[in-house]
């Protein structure tokens, strides 16, 4: 067998193993502000693309651009509608404008502000922001949110988001520890990119993995080419993580 022929069934075989095992990695592409890129994000394989309604981003998008930009939107690919301390009245209007299917809470919200909506919701934890330096704290902080239908880990920056900023990885260690039944699914987030993201998808097994900045060539226009190559790196990354626990 050539060396090609013996590539192209090493891929295979894991590509049907990790089918059986359930071990995909989903993908959110964030920070969506033109057609063409919720396009791309779709016809590379993004589970998720993200809309951010915090006005002083770069990614701002108004409700009834977000609604513009859902529109076309296939089955099974979810919408998320991004707030950081929003005014009620702000979130209830994306909602009755645009429709999408999740909430992201991006800042100091509350448990029961995030419930408030009776929408399912991500919340956002800045990592390495005071009360949730260390491992510990960091438990604390996420299972104040456990009607949460995920738990996102970001850099702890002022711009409270989208800065291609990673952090320390190992402050998670305790959240990986949790029994099912305590825990949330994880989303990693935070400077991730294509060239970065295999070591802590091996090593963490996120839920999602969930990008803006890595996949840019400037704030708020994506690169097809750049959505590509991080979709391929994560599927590369899940093949590279079954192979590792197959021995
Ligand atoms: O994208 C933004 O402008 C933004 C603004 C405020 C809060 C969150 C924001 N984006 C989210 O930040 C993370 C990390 O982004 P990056 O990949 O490091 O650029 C991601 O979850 C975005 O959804």
């Amino acid at each position: 067998m050539s060396v090609w022929n013996f590539l192209r069934l090493d891929l295979l075989l894991s590509d049907q193993a990790l089918k059986g095992q359930k071990m995909r990695t989903r993908i959110k592409i964030c920070g969506m502000t033109r057609i063409e890129d919720v396009d791309s994000a779709v016809n590379a394989g993004a589970d998720a693309v993200g809309f951010v309604f915090h006005p002083s981003s770069k990614r701002f998008v108004t409700a009834q651009q977000g609604a513009d930009l859902v529109r076309q939107l296939p089955a099974f690919v979810s919408s998320v509608a991004l707030f950081v301390h929003p005014e009620p009245s702000t979130v209830h209007e994306v909602l009755n404008v645009m429709r999408p299917t999740l909430l992201q809470f991006h800042g100091e919200e509350t448990p029961e502000f995030c419930e408030s909506f009776d929408m399912p919701y991500i919340k956002a934890f800045r990592v390495g922001a005071p009360g949730m330096d260390t491992p510990q704290s960091l438990v604390t902080a996420c299972q104040r949110f456990r009607s949460a239908c995920a738990w996102l880990f970001d850099s702890y920056t002022p711009a409270y988001g989208g800065s291609g900023h990673s952090f320390d990885h190992g402050l998670l260690i305790g959240l990986t520890a949790l029994a099912p039944s305590e825990s949330r699914p994880l989303i990693l987030s935070g400077g991730m990119k294509a060239s970065n993201l295999e070591d802590p998808v091996r090593r963490l097994r996120p839920w999602a993995v969930d990008v803006s900045s890595g996949v840019e060539i400037e704030p708020g226009i994506k690169s097809a080419a750049l959505i590509d190559a991080f979709v391929s790196a994560v599927e590369k990354a899940d093949r590279s993580a079954l192979l590792t626990s197959q021995g």
